[in-house]
């Protein structure tokens, strides 16, 4: 059970909504030195006010350190009763509704959201990022956005020494939107992907899995562990698999104090938000696991929202990408030598010192 204290950086605003019968929201507008705040809407039977605080405030981290001029906002919608009758659409537009006049929120996709319900929302008040490309938008999903950074970050440690990406042993956890990505540009970058998970099990191969027909079978609704190019095996041990690049990219808290030690990979890419607990993130440093917290590394999707905001192409969100993640891991690897601290630590540094520079340009009383 996480708990949730205000602080001086947020949240602005806590608002919780029920925009129809059987159905609650909450929306947390965290921080707005920068900008208008960018998060996503999270559709889940669970999802809470904590869960939704938390996520804002990693969204104004992130968006800082990517040097975005927004702030960090999320939003959580939670049925309430049986809506079973009731469509989605009817839904996202009554949600929508309920936030028009949060003028400084502008939603985006995450968990049980898509680009579909951000052109609803788009429809009924005008403001969302995420659109489906009919619309003019970039869906970050569907280009792959998120996974595209995470190999950025791989370019950048390359550039460093701290790794050859030409025949590097990568193991993806979680191979949905971002995994699946991931795993594509790694492999275009010569890079071996030995092991895959989903929810349902993993597959290993360790003269490398054939990424593209991966990728393929999953997308017709088959489970990793099933695929004819490897062998099946539980999903909870991949990893524990020997590598050099480690991308969990499904849920949050997967490494903690207990099973931290038995990571064996060289370089941690998060691509999942909070993957790892702050005890994990330590045992990792103490034992020289190079792990890039989530809010450098998973940065992609959000750059690519705030391209598409500003009117920009796909070719300008992925060059976006390139230029603000690359540059970031530099700068957190010169902090973390120079100031012997840990990843997150030099990250939020980064991001802190962006966000106290705007704040001096706000209006105060
Ligand atoms: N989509 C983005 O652009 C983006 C951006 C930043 C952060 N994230 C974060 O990355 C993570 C993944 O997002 P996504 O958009 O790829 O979601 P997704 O739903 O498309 O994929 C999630 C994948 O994780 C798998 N999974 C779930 N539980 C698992 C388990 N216990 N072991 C192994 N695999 C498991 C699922 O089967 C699925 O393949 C989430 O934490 C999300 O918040 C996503």
């Amino acid at each position: 059970m996480h708990e949730w204290h205000a602080d001086e950086l947020g949240p602005a605003e806590v608002v919780h909504l029920r925009p129809m019968p059987g159905m609650e929201a909450v929306v947390v507008v965290d921080n707005l030195a920068l900008g208008p705040a960018i998060g996503g809407v999270r559709l889940t039977p669970t999802v809470s006010t904590v869960e939704v605080a938390r996520l804002a405030r990693a969204m104004t981290l992130k968006n800082a350190a990517a040097g975005l001029p927004h702030g960090g906002g999320k939003a959580g919608i939670r049925r309430t009763a049986d809506l079973d009758g009731i469509s989605r659409e009817r839904l996202m537009r009554a949600f929508a509704r309920a936030i028009a006049h949060l003028t400084d929120y502008i939603p985006g996709p995450d968990m049980g959201t898509d680009e579909s319900c951000m052109a609803i929302v788009h429809d009924e008040i005008g403001r969302a990022v995420g659109l489906p490309s009919a619309l003019g938008g970039i869906p970050l999903d569907e280009v792959g956005a998120t996974g595209y950074g995470l190999a950025c970050c791989a370019d950048a440690l390359a550039l460093k020494g701290l790794l050859v990406l030409e025949g590097a042993d990568v193991v993806i956890e979680g191979f949905g939107a971002v995994g699946t990505h991931a795993a594509l540009a790694l492999a275009e970058r010569g890079a071996r992907v030995i092991g895959v998970s989903d929810s349902r099990g993993a597959v290993f191969n360790e003269q490398g899995l054939d990424v593209p027909k991966l990728v393929a079978f999953k997308r017709q609704g088959d489970q990793v562990a099933a695929f004819p190019g490897g062998v099946p095996r539980t999903a909870h041990t991949v990893g524990e698999l020997d590598c050099d690049i480690l991308v969990p990219a499904a849920q949050a808290d997967v490494f903690d104090r207990r099973n931290a030690a038995r990571v064996n990979a060289r370089v941690i890419l998060q691509g999942a938000n909070l993957p790892a607990t702050a005890d994990a993130e330590r045992i990792f440093h103490g034992r020289g696991v190079l792990s890039i917290p989530d809010i450098i590394a998973n940065a992609g999707g959000v750059i690519c929202a705030a391209v598409e905001h500003a009117g920009g192409s796909r070719t300008q969100a992925f060059a976006a990408i390139a230029e603000k993640i690359g540059d970031n891991v530099a700068e957190l690897l010169d902090r973390t030598s120079r100031e012997n601290c840990l990843p997150r630590q030099a990250a939020q540094t980064m991001a802190l010192a962006r966000i106290r520079a705007a704040s001096g340009y706000r209006r105060s009383f």
